[in-house]
């Protein structure tokens, strides 16, 4: 049911442009995590440290029990092979077909026969919606297909942990959100741990288990869902409200004295909106790694901010949740 990723003390420079100081978390196995942080901080080199195709100065990636930076070259291809990457652009083969691109790490790591690479070619394209379009070439076909072919590839050597770099970048929002329903299905289908980078603060808002930011070279916060969309720390309420006003600047961050100077104004980053529900798999489908909405509000004590947890129906969560849990056992909906 997925692996837990466990990074401490990563650290990472080129030449003297530090990246990463000192990093420490727990990506826990089989739920779903997303990365957040402004441009620049560093969510493409971290993705790429896990996988092991950037070495860090210092600190362990512990996978499971093994410390990637720390493997021999043949047991670093092993571990890798527990990893699906989803990279932005889809990472398509122009010149091949979506079946022989889905098909590729098959064929390259494994001795399957043609016809078994045949059935798990066109599992896994269904599960992403693909089906019938094995003979298209990737110029054929839209941004959002692309990222649900690169993503039926990411998924041919079962991974444990998957790993996805912005998968929201050029896509309009609709489409967003039906990627985001094909993550949190997958999820509950291979119950494998999801690493997600994105950009979209409704995705972060409404798709993960936990969130983490990344902001100075630091991890500002990692942690549940709910713990940061009602966290009073300014950096985290600038970066979710989307707001100019609060400690990141255009290119890097805000000195001193501009910061007292939006305090002199009265400027503030804003209280963050209610948490809204968190989206939940189609019917049928039960995701083992997801929190009850309102659990961690409630072990610590907090209260959460009016009207959270209720959905445009007007349900809410915290109270259909043991309802919810039974109805998708079911196969039936929690509204009927
Ligand atoms: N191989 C490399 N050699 C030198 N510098 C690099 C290398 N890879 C990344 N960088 C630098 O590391 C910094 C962080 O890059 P990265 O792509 O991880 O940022 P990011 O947070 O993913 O940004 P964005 O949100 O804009 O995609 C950038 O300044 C980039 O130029």
């Amino acid at each position: 049911m997925g692996v837990e990723i466990r990074v401490e003390g990563l650290t990472k420079s080129f030449g003297r442009q530090v990246i990463w100081q000192d990093v420490s978390l727990t990506v826990p196995a089989g739920e779903i995590s997303v990365l957040l942080g402004p441009s620049g901080t560093g969510k493409s080199v971290f993705l790429k440290s896990l996988v092991g195709l950037l070495k860090p100065d210092r600190g362990h990636i512990w996978i499971g029990d093994r410390d990637l930076p720390r493997l021999r070259e043949s047991k670093l291809y092993e571990t890798r092979k527990l990893f699906g990457v989803l990279f932005q652009d889809g990472a398509l083969f122009g010149s091949m077909n979506l079946f022989d691109n889905i098909a590729f790490p098959l064929r390259e790591h494994t001795r399957k026969r043609e016809s078994e690479v045949k059935r798990i070619v066109l599992e896994k394209m269904e599960l992403v919606g693909l089906l019938g379009a094995e003979h298209k070439l990737p110029g054929e076909i839209s941004g959002g297909m692309k990222k649900r072919a690169g993503l039926a590839r990411a998924l041919v050597l079962d991974p444990e942990i998957l790993l996805v770099d912005e998968p929201d970048s050029g896509l309009d929002p609709v489409r967003t959100a039906f990627l985001n329903q094909v993550f949190i299905d997958l999820n509950a289908q291979i119950g494998a741990t999801f690493l997600i980078v994105t950009h979209d603060i409704n995705t972060a808002r409404t798709l993960p288990d936990n969130i983490g930011l990344l902001y100075q070279r630091h991890l500002a916060m990692f942690g549940p869902r709910e713990m940061l969309l009602s966290s009073e720390e300014p950096v985290v309420r600038q970066f979710l409200n989307a707001s100019k006003i609060g400690p990141i600047g255009m290119s890097e961050e805000k000195d001193e004295s501009e910061l007292e100077a939006e305090a002199r104004m009265g400027h503030d980053p804003g209280r963050l909106p209610p948490i809204p529900p968190q989206q939940m798999p189609s019917s049928g489908l039960v995701r083992a790694g997801m929190h009850p909405p309102g659990a961690w509000c409630a072990a610590n004590g907090v209260t959460p901010p009016p009207g959270s947890f209720v959905d445009d129906l007007g349900r809410d969560w915290v109270a259909e949740w043991p309802r919810y849990v039974a109805s998708q056992a079911q196969g039936t909906d929690v509204g009927s």
